[in-house]
């Protein structure tokens, strides 16, 4: 036997690498891609690098806290997983081994509607989960999903509302790539022996928002807002909390990195509900700007299909550890007690 003295991945960029290695470069290019130049993909990762953090010293704040409760769900670090569709295209046991990650890390994963496996059986790992909907025309159609997420035990709603379209992804043209492999299909949407379409429609409005409103108790959070007076509306139309997200770039390219809309936003909320905001993270630096910058908490997408593409449960639960480990030392060296500390007020808190 030689002895292998790699030492693995050290950070989630470490993860995409391992991951391309790893998967068919169709798949890969499924996960990594985004809409058409992909300039939004790089600009949400390059805002972060716009941003520096400004150090609090002799704060005796002694090992950070890293644990928050977001919207009455307590969570063990302020990371969620963000909702990404399609996770046996990454490992063949899917969302179950992501959602064991989740559960091990004490973190909350948003389970998204287009799981290749059903809601009820990544519930049954244990883990807890906020449930993904693609806002459906068919009333009847989406509120059979919410009761079945209510029924497995999801804490929240998270409503995607940045999608009245698919976005025009050219890698996935070039690949040819539209259509899900034998043998993987979306399960929540199987229906009397088929499988229905997932439909996404630009007649969606803010009146189908108060119907979803009406039709559950769970909080619900609006998801793909970039505008403050989108953000203005969904407080008033009682959404309980808002993801400040571009989708990862996937939607409308050369939108501004999520993270620029932040502190916008956060001012015309001025904190009725909290924001999380997803987009580019893959640092614990990343997290406290996101913190600094008026967030609650972030979600993380792509590292997460990495880390279950290298190494299922151990890959996401790795990368899970590593953002930890990460988010733990940036606090401790800016002297933050707790995430919550975290704010862009220069004199009381960290500047990011
Ligand atoms: C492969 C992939 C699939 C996704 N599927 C969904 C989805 O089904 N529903 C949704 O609301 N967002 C979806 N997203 C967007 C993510 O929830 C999230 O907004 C984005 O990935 C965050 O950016 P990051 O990948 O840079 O962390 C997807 C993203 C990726 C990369
Ligand atoms: O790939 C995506 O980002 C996504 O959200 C999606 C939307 C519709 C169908 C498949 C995936």
């Amino acid at each position: 036997m030689t002895l292998d003295l790699t030492p693995g991945p050290v950070n989630l960029r470490d993860f995409e690498t391992a991951a391309r290695d790893r998967l068919d470069p169709v798949y890969y290019d499924y996960f990594a891609s985004g809409a058409q130049d992909e300039l939004t993909v790089a600009a949400n990762e390059e805002a972060f690098r716009r941003h520096s953090l400004v150090p609090r010293v002799l704060r005796g704040a002694g090992r950070p806290r890293l644990d928050v409760t977001v919207l009455g769900t307590p969570a063990a670090m302020p990371v969620l997983l963000a909702p990404t569709a399609f996770h046996r295209l990454a490992h063949p046991e899917g969302e179950p081994a992501t959602a064991r990650a989740a559960a091990a890390a004490g973190v909350i994963m948003i389970a998204a509607m287009l799981s290749t496996v059903t809601v009820e059986e990544i519930a049954a790992t244990g883990a807890t989960l906020w449930f993904q909907l693609y806002p459906q025309p068919d009333l009847a159609f989406t509120g059979s999903l919410i009761r079945r997420a209510e029924a497995a035990g999801c804490r929240a709603l998270v409503v995607t509302a940045d999608s009245p379209a698919l976005g025009r992804n050219e890698r996935g043209d070039r690949n040819d790539f539209h259509d899900l492999p034998a043998g993987i299909h979306c399960a929540n949407m199987g229906e009397n022996g088929h499988v229905r379409q997932v439909v996404l429609s630009p007649d969606i409005s803010w009146e189908y928002l108060d119907r979803l409103r009406a039709m559950t108790s769970l909080p619900i959070l609006l998801k793909g807002v970039l505008h403050p007076r989108d953000a203005r509306l969904a407080v008033e139309h009682g959404v309980d909390g808002i993801v400040v997200s571009n989708h990862g770039g996937r939607q409308l390219d050369t939108t501004p990195a999520s993270l620029d809309r932040l502190p916008l936003i956060a001012a015309e909320v001025g904190g009725r509900v909290p924001l999380l905001l997803d987009g580019g993270v893959r640092r614990g630096t990343d997290v406290v700007k996101a913190l600094a910058l008026g967030a609650t908490a972030v979600a993380i997408g792509r590292p997460v299909l990495w880390g279950l593409a290298t190494g299922g449960e151990e890959g996401v639960g790795r990368v899970l550890s590593l953002l930890r480990a990460e988010l733990d030392n940036a606090l401790t060296l800016c002297g933050a007690a707790t995430p919550g500390e975290v704010t862009g007020d220069e004199l009381g808190g960290i500047l990011a």
